[in-house]
């Protein structure tokens, strides 16, 4: 006994909407046809919702162990799938970091118990996330992890940062970095240093802090033959520098985050809510228009939400002294499919691979596609009811989003990891 998916929709190679129906059988998908044959499965319909590959997110903070009043690995992996998004890679920057294989093991074993979407841990690349001494990257790859990062923090030294892709070149992980460098920036800078920053007298994080990170690491990637990511990129000179890097043939990918494609500082309310606080800052102008174009010219590979949930109290501290960071589980696809496809930025079939096959196809991993044969990972996709971002109906605990009030369609209806049914929105 499988199950249909019935009455939906599919996006076929030339990027058109066809009518589609999946088969699920033993955790796989079985079948796929425009109509199917119920034979005693179980049926359910999608009421002409679009049928796509589950989303794949590698930059998602689910602050377990150590900040579990933020959000635990079940409540992320539970907004997770209420998104669309079938699997998730967790940062290392929890207390204690992702730097031993206890604390790998713990995470799975929690996203294990948790039973909704597929939980992928990063390892640290140094322990605690110090920037000194590297950790055991083979025995982090051995006991599960995905990819190396320090993020939330920089590695601040060249050298460390060498040697990590070193060793993480032989043993064949990504290296994935935050790229931040602090000397460059004044100790509790909140906003981008542009017009915003300046017209309310406070000092701004420069573009260049990060941009030095991605020209320096880009460089040592292409000495080390590593695979190199860079995270939530948001300059343009860092768009720049990853197209030059890819000209000359270096091994480097990019994320951008939904936050960085719809919003500059200038959208940025006058009583400076601290919804709006997240690192890398929303920067100018000319650079959401230079991350746009990057993701339209294959600059830049994939869309990140970089999910960072904080409690309300802590972003009720003002723009200073508020954590940096937003959620994005629950809101990444309806904004960006109302926001850059239904506006003609982007196609949905470019949208859709962005969250998909590329995430996947870039780190090696073998899931985002719909064929036969792949793992069951799918999502569901109602195009047409309009609906407005509410942060109270999230499952995060986290209801910390500049996006509260936006009208959006493009609502997850319901979510299949390996065949089991995730999430069901009541109908
Ligand atoms: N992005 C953020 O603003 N914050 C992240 C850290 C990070 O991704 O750098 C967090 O952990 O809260
Ligand atoms: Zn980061």
């Amino acid at each position: 006994m499988g199950i249909i998916l019935g009455n939906g929709k599919r996006i076929n190679e030339a990027g058109e909407q066809i009518a589609a129906e999946v088969l699920i059988e033993d955790g796989r998908i079985a079948a796929i046809a425009e109509q199917l044959a119920r034979d005693g499965h179980e049926w359910i319909d999608c009421r002409g919702g679009l049928i796509s590959a589950g989303f794949v997110d590698v930059h998602v903070h689910l602050r377990e162990p150590g900040f579990e009043h933020k959000e635990t690995i079940a409540t992320g992996a539970h907004a997770a799938v209420k998104g669309g998004f079938t699997t998730i890679a967790c940062m290392p920057n929890t207390r204690p970091a992702i730097d031993s294989v206890e604390t790998v093991r713990y995470i799975l074993d929690k996203a294990r118990e948790a039973g909704k979407a597929r939980v992928i841990p990063y390892g640290a690349i140094t322990v605690r996330q110090l920037g000194k001494e590297l950790t055991d990257f083979a025995a982090l790859k051995e006991a599960g992890i995905f990819a190396l990062t320090d993020d939330g923090v920089g590695v601040q030294s060249s050298a460390t940062m060498k040697e990590a892709m070193k060793r993480a070149k032989e043993l064949g992980l990504s290296i994935v970095a935050h790229c931040e460098d602090d000397d460059l920036i004044t100790p509790g800078s909140a906003l981008h240093d542009g017009v915003v920053a300046a017209r309310h007298g406070l000092p701004g994080i420069p573009s260049e802090s990060e941009s030095i990170h991605v020209g320096r690491d880009i460089l040592l990637a292409e000495q080390t033959g590593v695979h190199y990511h860079v995270c939530h990129i948001s300059a343009k000179e860092s768009v720049r520098l990853v197209r030059d890097g890819k000209r000359a043939g270096v091994n480097v990918t990019c994320e951008v985050t939904p936050h960085h494609l719809l919003l500059c500082d200038e959208d940025i309310p006058e009583d400076l809510n601290a919804n709006w606080k997240m690192n890398p800052p929303l920067r100018g102008r000319e650079d959401r228009a230079a991350l746009i174009a990057g993701l339209k010219d294959g600059t830049i590979d994939i869309i990140a939400t970089d999910h960072a949930p904080h409690t309300a109290e802590e972003k009720a501290n003002g723009i200073v002294r508020a954590p940096f960071g937003i959620v994005g589980l629950e809101t990444a696809f309806p904004l960006l499919y109302t926001h850059l496809v239904l506006t003609g930025e982007l196609t949905l079939k470019r949208l859709i691979e962005l969250l998909t096959v590329k995430p996947a196809a870039i780190f090696g991993l073998p899931y985002g596609r719909l064929e036969v044969g792949a793992p069951a990972d799918l999502t569901v996709l109602d195009l047409e009811t309009e609906r407005t971002i509410d942060p109270s109906t999230f499952a995060s605990k986290g209801t910390n989003t500049p996006f509260a009030g936006w009208v959006c369609k493009g609502w997850p209806t319901l979510t299949m990891v390996n065949g089991a049914i995730v999430h069901r929105e009541a109908e």
